[in-house]
């Protein structure tokens, strides 16, 4: 099986006093689905951000695709990340003044590809968004919008397709519709999906879980259920409380 991302002793300092990541090694199959899972402070957004180049990480190396990523410059990271790494956020991060289908098109657009339109039509046609290619954001309800945000990094075809709470804002039937869907883009369609999540029931629907610890890697689930997943983000927080607790 490929790699689709690899990160290597990737540590991140803030302000030169805050220690969000902490020595992490990990890597990711193509083709496969991982939620990151661990308590508030964990590191597992700077992880994401680190790994999809929109962080910079202050020791460690990352892959993607097999290609590593290197620092030089914000141009550069830039390019090798439009090229590379699609993004879903929690707030969908659509923009208001663009249509449904234009706002999909955009990362080809800004990656300097060709904008097939018929085909990002034909992505948003199988997202079930057929009807809604000329409609502005704020006609969609919340779970149809985060179906544009996959749309949108599904087109460019990229290594892989990193979520941050994708679920967090949506209720629970749309939040299953796009666990299903991101799923869907995995299983189906061969993708790679790295997504973090506080909720062990959207953990469940990914193929292994990672779980972090005061920014450390602390272990790993395959085949996860959301009753397990939560007995062990239990016992997660007793650790890092009592680890907080003796330093205080
Ligand atoms: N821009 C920043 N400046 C300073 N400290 C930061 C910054 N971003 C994150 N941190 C700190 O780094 C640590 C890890 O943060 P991070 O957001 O990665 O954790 P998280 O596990 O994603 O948390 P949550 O589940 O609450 O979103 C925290 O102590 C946080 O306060």
């Amino acid at each position: 099986m490929t790699e689709a991302v690899r990160v290597e002793d990737l540590s991140k300092t803030y302000d030169g006093s805050v220690t969000a990541l902490d020595g992490v090694s990990a890597a990711f199959a193509g083709g496969t689905f991982t939620a990151v899972m661990g308590p508030s402070g964990s590191g597992k957004s700077t992880l994401l951000q680190c790994a999809a180049g929109l962080d910079r990480p202050t020791g460690g190396r990352v892959f993607l695709g097999g290609a590593e990523l290197i620092a030089t410059t914000d141009t550069a990271i830039t390019k090798f990340r439009r090229d590379r790494v699609g993004f879903v956020f929690q707030d969908y991060n659509l923009l208001p003044s663009l249509t449904v289908l234009q706002n999909v098109v955009l990362p080809l657009r800004l990656a300097g590809r060709r904008a097939d339109r018929r085909r990002c039509r034909a992505v948003l046609d199988r997202l079930g968004l057929g009807d809604r290619v000329d409609d502005l954001p704020e006609k969609l309800s919340g779970g149809q919008r985060q179906r544009v945000a996959v749309a949108r990094a599904l087109v460019a075809e990229p290594a892989v397709i990193f979520a941050d709470e994708p679920t967090g804002a949506l209720d629970l039937r749309s939040a299953r519709d796009v666990l299903l869907l991101l799923r869907a883009v995995v299983h189906e369609h061969g993708r790679t999906v790295v997504m973090v999540t506080h909720d062990p029931v959207a953990a469940s629907y990914a193929d292994a879980v990672l779980f972090l610890a005061d920014g450390r890697l602390a272990g790993s689930m395959t085949a996860p259920t959301a009753d397990a997943v939560a007995e062990r983000l239990a016992h997660l927080g007793d650790t890092a409380a009592r680890v907080s607790g003796a330093a205080a």
